[in-house]
């Protein structure tokens, strides 16, 4: 069994890990982001899923090259390069995630350059549709939005096109030429959402405006911080839906991880890259994972580049970041408080003595991650209970305040019940606004309703059981009046009796009503606080 803690909403088997390694560069130009899946694999991180996270894989530990799908020839294609060799890969690969997606395990994807994405994320989206019915959500960090058509690419990298052909922007009907992805392949644009732009062409901005997608550029992270926009992310994803993650290393800043081939500086640090994929995972949604342009073979500049870079790529690569602490006490050094990926750190970092020439690596600060509750409220019942509670409080105050009217113009004493009931009507108003507010702000608690509820919910049933007495009570009860006076009599004719019997009924009437909505009110206070606790214990 997994460690995590985190319960999965959309895996049938959580406990289990597809892996594919993908040793493909041809989506690009640079060679080297072929080796990354044996560099990861290198660095242990199956043998950590396996040994320490307790993932049961899936898939052997070898990396695919798919030699036999390149051709001799390969001319571009409507600008696009190298376009038979990443059209017959990403098929393959599609295939092969969909076999794991469908078996209703977390698939995770070592590339390789991010074209390989087509096949990943189009794999799982069919297995998505077919198992759950259900559409998919894709999450993408990096600091390219590479949904470039064939026609707006600068480049001719297919690397820089994967999101347009994965949302059918980009379509062609020659199955040699991505003819193969079909509408069950397909992710819609508003279940997209991009984490970290900072170099998008002026061609991809323009598409992103067209359609509406959802992006949040490191400004949106300077100015937000990481957890609000992770948090604004997530909620337009909605918590209903399936999640792939497709993480491409140069998201991250240089600093953290040069050895990849389009580095763009300004990037997020290790720390946000962790804690976007911290946060993903404690959805429960999370069904797919890719990691990609991690290119070991370019770390000229930087002594370490590649072993960072590989590190970087290991720590996000692993899909669990549940971040409960434990304190690690086993080599009898580091007392602080660590988690289970600081150990996993530590322990790669042993094993890779080779890799890590000089010990003068970084010292990760990492700080607890509050636990992100997301609450789901059914929207409907919630509304109901609303709508109708205002409506009661409101006929309580306007009938109450009808009979104080009244009770002055006749110069009677007004009981006390009649300003408590109004009062507590007008705080239900109050209270109902308060909750649209929160609503409003993406803050309503469960504890909160709870309480509130409660709270109106003792005082209201006070107000009830006055009603009650004072209708059906033992001495001069408005009951027997009503019987006495309206119900055992008829007037005729059109003379100031029938108008005293008519005003008199009416009270009468006023009187049931109020006793019929204090029961109501009464009710649907019981009915949100029972709401609220399914809420609470439903919260993934
Ligand atoms: N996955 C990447 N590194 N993409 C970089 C894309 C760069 C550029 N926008 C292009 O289309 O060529």
């Amino acid at each position: 069994m997994n460690t995590s803690m985190v319960k999965s909403k959309f895996l049938s088997h959580p406990e289990d890990l597809g892996i594919v390694a993908v040793g493909f560069s041809g989506g690009q130009c640079k060679p080297g982001v072929d080796a990354a899946p044996s560099a990861l694999i290198e660095s242990g991180l199956l043998s950590q899923l396996r040994d320490e996270l307790n993932y049961k894989l899936h898939g052997d530990d070898t990396v695919h090259s798919y030699k036999d799908l390149v051709p001799r020839e390969d001319p571009p294609f409507r600008n696009m390069k190298n376009p038979k060799a990443v059209s017959s890969v990403t098929e393959r690969l599609c295939d092969q995630v969909y076999a794991h997606a469908k078996e209703g395990r977390m698939v995770l994807t070592l590339g390789g350059d991010h074209s390989i994405a087509i096949g990943t994320v189009a794999g799982t989206a069919k297995a998505v549709r077919e198992r759950l019915g259900r559409e998919m959500a894709v999450i993408w960090v990096d600091a390219h939005a590479d949904i470039n058509t064939p026609e707006t690419s600068g480049s001719g990298n297919i690397h820089g096109m994967p999101v347009s052909f994965i949302t059918g922007l980009s379509k062609e009907e020659k199955p040699e030429y991505f003819g193969w992805l079909k509408s069950d392949h397909l992710v819609n644009v508003r279940k997209l959402v991009y984490i970290g732009l900072r170099d998008v062409d002026p061609g991809e901005k323009r598409i992103l405006r067209e359609n509406g997608i959802k992006a949040f550029s490191m400004f949106d992270i300077d100015r937000h911080g990481i957890g609000r926009v992770v948090e604004m992310a997530l909620a337009h994803i909605g918590s209903d839906t399936p999640i792939h993650l497709s993480f491409d290393v140069d998201a991250l800043d240089p600093m953290w991880a040069p050895s990849t081939g389009t580095p763009v500086r300004g990037g997020l640090t290790l720390r946000e890259g962790d804690y976007i994929c911290e946060s993903v995972h404690l959805t429960g949604s999370l069904v797919a994972v890719d990691l990609v342009e991690v290119n070991p073979s370019l770390a000229s500049e930087v002594e370490l580049g590649a072993h960072e870079t590989v590190r970087a790529g290991f720590e996000s690569g692993i899909p669990n970041s549940s971040p409960t602490r434990k304190t690690r006490t086993s080599d009898g050094e580091g007392k602080a408080p660590t988690g289970k990926r600081e150990q996993l750190l530590a322990g790669t970092q042993k094993t890779q003595s080779t890799m890590a020439a000089s010990s003068a690596s970084p010292v990760y600060e990492r700080r607890t991650v509050a636990r992100i509750h997301r609450y789901h409220w059914p929207a409907i019942q919630l509304n109901v209970w609303m709508l109708i509670m205002l409506a009661a409080s409101c006929c309580i105050i306007g009938i109450f305040a009808t009979f104080i009217g009244v009770q002055q113009h006749l110069g009677l004493y007004i009981p006390w019940y009649f300003p408590y009931f109004i009062t507590v009507a007008s705080l239900t108003i109050v209270f109902i606004a308060t909750l649209l507010w929160l609503i409003a702000r993406r803050r309503l608690l469960p504890s909160i309703v709870i309480l509130g509820s409660f709270m109106f919910f003792v005082l209201w049933m006070v107000g009830l059981i006055v009603v009650s007495i004072e209708l059906w009570g033992p001495v001069g009860s408005v009951n027997s009046n009503c019987n006495l006076l309206v119900w055992s009599t008829s007037p005729t004719g059109n003379n100031q009796g029938t108008l005293a019997w008519l005003e008199q009924r009416s009270i009468c009437q006023q009187w049931q009503a109020v006793f019929a909505f204090a029961l109501i009110g009464c009710i649907f206070l019981l009915w949100i606080i029972i709401m609220a606790v399914q809420v609470f214990y439903d919260d993934a």
